[in-house]
This record gives C-alpha cells, sequence and structure tokens, in this order.
C-alpha cells in the first residue's frame, strides 16, 4: 500500500521555448489521497500548463511531480476532463467511453451513462447531442476508468447557471461513489467555495501559491452562508478580484 500524498509536485522550473522567464517556478505542493483541490488562478497564469505537467503530457519541465511515488510520465493515467467535452464525432456516446479504455465493456459504459442520467443515449452520436448532454458524457467518461487520479481543467466554463449547476451536482456525487483524488482547475472563486476541500490560488509570472486554504465543510452540507464565507475567504486571499 502506497503511503504518503497522492501527488506531490516540486517543480523547479517550467518555461515555454522563447519566454523570457518561467511560467512556472519554485513550485512545492503535496495533495492528500481522495481530496478535491481546486487549483484556482486568473486566465494565463498556467493553470493548464500545470495540469498538463501533473498529467505526465508535458514532461519539459525541471524537478519531480510524483502520482502516488511514480514520476508522472510513468504513473497509470489519470482520469482528464478538458475544457470542452473532446468527444470524438464519428462514435456514439457509449463508444466514445469504451475508447478510453479497451478494458471499459459495453455494460460498464451503459452504467457509467446512466450514472449521469443518460441511459437512453448510448447510441446517439455526439451531433445529436445537447451542450450538456456532451458535458456529462465526458464526465462519465472520466470516471469511467477508475482512475485514482483525476484532472478536469476549467469543466464548468461556457455553460449557463442552470447546467454549470446540474453538471456540479453529477460531479459531486460521481466524486462521492468513487472517492477519487481530483484536480481541477478554474477561474472562478465560487467554484472553489461549491466543490473543494482546498483551493489553491495562483498568480504572478512566474505563477506563486498565495493562498492554500481548507474548505472543511462537506461540499454536499455547504449552506447558502458557508458558500458566501468561502468565498469571502478566497477573494480576501486573492491578489485581484475573480470573478464568482
Ligand atoms: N505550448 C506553449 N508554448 C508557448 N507558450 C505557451 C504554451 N502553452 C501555454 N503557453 C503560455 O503559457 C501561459 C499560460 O498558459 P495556460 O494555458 O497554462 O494558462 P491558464 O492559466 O490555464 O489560462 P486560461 O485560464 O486562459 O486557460 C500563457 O501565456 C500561454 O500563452
Amino acid at each position: 500500500m502506497a503511503s504518503g500524498p497522492a501527488l506531490s509536485i516540486d517543480i523547479s522550473a517550467k518555461r515555454f521555448a522563447g519566454a523570457s522567464q518561467p511560467l512556472l517556478a519554485d513550485l512545492e505542493l503535496a495533495i492528500a489521497s481522495s481530496s478535491v483541490v481546486a487549483l484556482v488562478g486568473p486566465s494565463g497564469v498556467g493553470k493548464s500548463t500545470l495540469l498538463r505537467v501533473i498529467a505526465g503530457i508535458d514532461t519539459a519541465f525541471s524537478g519531480d511531480v510524483l502520482i502516488a511515488g511514480v514520476a508522472a510520465h510513468q504513473a497509470s493515467t489519470p482520469g482528464f476532463v478538458f475544457q470542452d467535452p473532446r468527444l470524438l464525432p464519428w462514435l456514439t456516446a457509449a463508444h466514445n467511453i469504451m475508447a478510453v479504455d479497451p478494458a471499459i465493456s459495453a455494460e460498464v459504459a451503459q452504467a457509467a451513462l446512466a450514472r449521469v442520467g443518460l441511459a437512453d443515449a448510448g447510441a446517439l452520436y455526439p451531433h445529436q447531442l445537447s451542450g450538456g448532454m456532451q458535458r456529462r458524457v465526458a464526465l462519465a467518461r472520466a470516471f469511467s476508468v477508475n482512475a485514482r487520479l483525476l484532472l478536469l481543467d476549467e469543466p464548468f466554463v461556457s455553460l449557463d447557471r442552470t447546467l454549470v449547476d446540474e453538471i456540479q451536482q453529477l460531479f459531486l456525487q460521481l466524486v462521492a461513489q468513487t472517492r477519487p483524488t481530483v484536480i481541477f482547475v478554474s477561474h472562478l472563486i465560487d467554484d472553489a467555495a461549491r466543490l473543494a476541500d482546498r483551493a489553491v490560488l495562483f498568480d504572478g509570472r512566474p505563477a506563486q501559491i498565495v493562498a492554500d486554504i481548507a474548505l472543511p465543510i462537506p461540499p454536499a452540507q455547504r449552506d447558502d452562508a458557508t458558500l458566501t464565507d468561502y468565498r469571502a475567504q478566497l477573494d480576501a486571499a486573492g491578489r485581484q478580484p475573480y470573478s464568482v
């Protein structure tokens, strides 16, 4: 049984070719197993880049990123949800889920769709699904691989408020059912206040951690007063106002 944090980040520098200074420098973060961590920061600070480094997709940095003690690019593939659903247009919803891992059977894909309220949509192609349904398929796909680490890059952007609420409730249900370690990126403190156990705020170039805030009340038990308090804490800790 692995001990220590689920994820340990120690990046001394991440610099893109031609950039005058690193995007990330001296960044250290340890993330506990089964926690839900929001990485919050303004546009362009480097959140997506950090997520790609954690995913092992981007290996051009100096330092160490260890997933359960194993270098990120050698660790088992994490589940990933991108800003847009990225469904393959030539595959049905069920086959989009099965395509990420040969171990996922038709039955498992069907069960994953049922968990996000799409039991009848398995045979439909992406163009036959609404934007909200496509997001739900993308969530079902990420959770169906049973990855112990899930990375989500702005999974709630470009959705209207009703759909955000719906998809966030689904997200919380899936997390409660499967208890993975989750890191999600957002530029909105509201997402962190609603969904995360811990919010890490980034700002500056190179990006620095400007605040690391525990949000101990479980998301399902947060009432309006708690959300107002959490938003205020996060707003006060950020260097600049974040939109809510
Ligand atoms: N492949 C790349 N080559 C060069 N520069 C890059 C590359 N990818 C990202 N950048 C630069 O790094 C910076 C951070 O980008 P990144 O996408 O990580 O930020 P972000 O915080 O996720 O922003 P957003 O919230 O707008 O998605 C930007 O200035 C971007 O132009």
